[in-house]
């Protein structure tokens, strides 16, 4: 069993660790990544060394630290998680990267956010598996240079574009997590409905995998105030009905939209005509964070064609204007 320490408190998320998948095969979709890291990991196995490092980026809730912590129990290795804001000095990062064991991974989730200094002991690290540190005080202080057990660091952000060019350069295996088809997600669904002993039918599924923006998290987060609403009423099976009517009252629309994406694409149709309009003035207008809404809700709405973005800002499609029945002007 390998070991799972977790160096950061606050990244424990609610009750989703009973719905993550252990091993490749259970973990669902991703083929493409998930066949490639297979090869990679056992050829590793195969030559007895660590395996290469790994960034994994795309939209939140795709599954990123799920494929970390799955790396590491198919390498049968153990796992330290920590955060790129959380390691604030460079003594905070040669304390994690010494205490590493051969074959370790090191997990750095927004890796996109260390700083600057912390980031360059990095560089030596991840290449040569070493650590220069400086000792002794004023005038006597002089650089040792401390080697570091083999070990794979496996970086996630939300924002690879983020990531500097020398940091980037640095890891062997690059890959993007895409969001999930209805298929996928049916699968994920029907799965977390047997680890929650909750059935749900058939078509309740296809319903909720409708409406979860291609992301297993909200998929997870959905299911559960679905499943509320079905135990409320007595129900011991989810139905489409349920699930439907759940669904509108947490106001989430056919396509998955919630209430940001709402107040988004009409702000930029009544606000700004149609676009085009820069993120910032957009994110002032409708009150929320600019970072929010590009990291977040942004990639979705661009993915499903309701906007584009220009050199000259976002605009919003015909889709847009048709799924929110506002007549297009011209
Ligand atoms: N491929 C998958 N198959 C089954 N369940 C999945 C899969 N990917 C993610 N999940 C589920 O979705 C939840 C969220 O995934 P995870 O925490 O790995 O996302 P993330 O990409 O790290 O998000 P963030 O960017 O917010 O950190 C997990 O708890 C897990 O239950
Ligand atoms: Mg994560």
């Amino acid at each position: 069993m390998s070991r799972n320490e977790i160096l950061d408190a606050n990244i424990c998320e609610d009750d989703e660790s009973s719905l993550r998948p252990s091993s490749f095969d259970e973990y669902v979709g991703q083929t493409n990544l998930k066949e490639n890291l297979k090869v990679f990991v056992g050829a590793a196995k195969l030559r007895d060394e660590s395996l290469d490092h790994v960034l994994l980026y795309g939209p939140p809730g795709l599954g990123k630290t799920t494929m970390s912590m799955i790396i590491a129990n198919e390498m049968g290795t153990n796992i330290k998680i920590t955060t790129g804001p959380s390691i604030e000095k460079t003594g905070d990062l040669v304390a994690i990267l010494t205490a590493l064991e051969p074959g370790d991974v090191l997990f750095i989730d927004e890796i996109h956010r260390l700083n600057k200094v912390v980031e360059e002991i990095l560089y030596p690290a991840m290449e040569d598996f070493c650590v220069d540190v400086v000792i002794g005080k004023e005038a006597s202080t002089r650089s040792v240079r401390i080697d570091l057990p083999p070990f794979t660091l496996v970086g996630a952000t939300t924002r690879a574009g983020d990531l500097s060019a020398p940091l980037r350069d640095r890891f062997g295996i690059v890959s993007k997590l895409e969001y999930y088809d209805e298929t996928d997600l049916k699968t994920i669904i029907d799965r977390t409905s047997r680890v929650y002993q909750m059935p749900m039918d058939d078509d309740a599924k296809t319903a909720l995998a409708m409406r979860s923006r291609g992301t297993p998290r909200i998929a997870n987060r959905l299911f559960r105030r679905v499943r509320d609403f079905a135990q409320f009423n007595g129900e011991d099976v989810i139905t489409k009905e349920r699930t439907i009517e759940a669904l509108d009252r947490l106001k989430v629309d056919q396509l998955g939209l919630d209430d940001v994406d709402h107040k988004y694409l009409l702000g930029i149709i009544h606000r700004f005509k149609g676009g085009p309009v820069g993120l910032e003035s957009l994110a002032a207008s409708i009150g929320e964070e600019p970072q929010t809404l590009e990291d977040v809700y942004e990639p979705y709405l661009l993915q499903i064609g309701l906007i584009k973005r220009t050199p000259r800002g976002r605009i919003a499609t015909f889709e847009a204007y048709n799924h929110l029945n506002i007549q297009m002007e011209d």
